[in-house]
């Protein structure tokens, strides 16, 4: 009988949100009585399909620890300098028992659902294809810095979210031979298209937004608190 597929997830956490302009760094922003880093695991944690969670948090994270994890699937690792060598970081230290497939989640995104990530491990592990998260553009696109100078054809433009989910071995050399090429790397997907794989777009909701800026913060909770109220129906 075929073994099923192992997938582990990686969740970068180790960033310093400099543009959320917060006291503390925006993963540990307490919304709806919990941070949005454990409303973003409580997620992860409803997949049973994963084996591991391994969270990339910063060399000297000081919140972390304080966190009540019951989920014996997390575990802390080493975050590094930029999003790309967290995501590393937290590839290797899958390295000693390697799954097939590894999912990698922002900890900013506390709003995917459960939903949109079954959606992206049906279309990836029936199609043996590596793909994203992503939501069509819906506004007129503009290019410029002060001024508009091209309106930029949208029907084939996505926001690109997270989860994100690979071949484990694939995007673990993708990704250390794109950023030893210097290659730009803002997301998995760009480490793969560097390497000429495949990245299937799965459409997802819009409304899994990445934490980023104060004006985020009001839109989340409100959703997180429509998810909690729907989740007790
Ligand atoms: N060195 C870094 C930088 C970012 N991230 C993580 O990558 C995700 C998306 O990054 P972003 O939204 O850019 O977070 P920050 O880098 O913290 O934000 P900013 O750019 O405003 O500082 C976040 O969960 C963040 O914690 C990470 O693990 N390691
Ligand atoms: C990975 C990502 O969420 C895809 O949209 C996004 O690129 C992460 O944010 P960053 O500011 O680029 O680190």
């Amino acid at each position: 009988m075929e073994t099923k597929a192992t997938i582990a997830a990686i969740v970068p956490a180790a960033g310093v949100g400099s543009r959320m302009q917060h006291s503390v760094p925006k993963q540990y922003i307490s919304l709806s009585g919990k941070t949005i880093l454990q409303h973003t695991l409580t997620k992860l944690a409803q997949l049973h399909e994963l084996v591991a969670i391994h969270v990339a948090v910063s060399v000297d994270d000081q919140y972390f620890a304080d966190l009540p994890f019951i989920d014996k699937r997390i575990k802390r690792v080493d975050g590094g300098n930029e999003r790309a060598t967290s995501v590393l970081n937290g590839l290797l230290s899958l390295a000693d028992n390697p799954p097939k497939w590894v999912l990698v989640h922002d900890a900013a995104r506390p709003l995917v659902t459960i939903d949109d990530m079954n959606a992206l491990l049906s279309y990836c592990l029936t199609h043996g294809e590596g793909g994203i998260l992503a939501t069509q553009v819906k506004d007129t696109i503009k290019r410029g810095h002060t001024h508009s100078e091209q309106t930029i054809p949208r029907d084939a433009l996505w926001q690109a979210l997270t989860p994100q989910l690979f071949n484990y071995r694939e995007l673990l050399q993708s990704l250390q031979d794109a950023l030893a090429a210097n290659a730009v790397i803002t997301d998995e997907a760009s480490a793969m298209e560097w390497a000429n794989k495949p990245v299937k777009l799965v459409a997802g909701r819009s409304d899994n937004i990445k934490i980023t800026t104060p004006e985020d913060l009001d839109l989340a909770e409100f959703l997180l608190q429509q998810q909690e109220s729907e989740s007790n129906r």
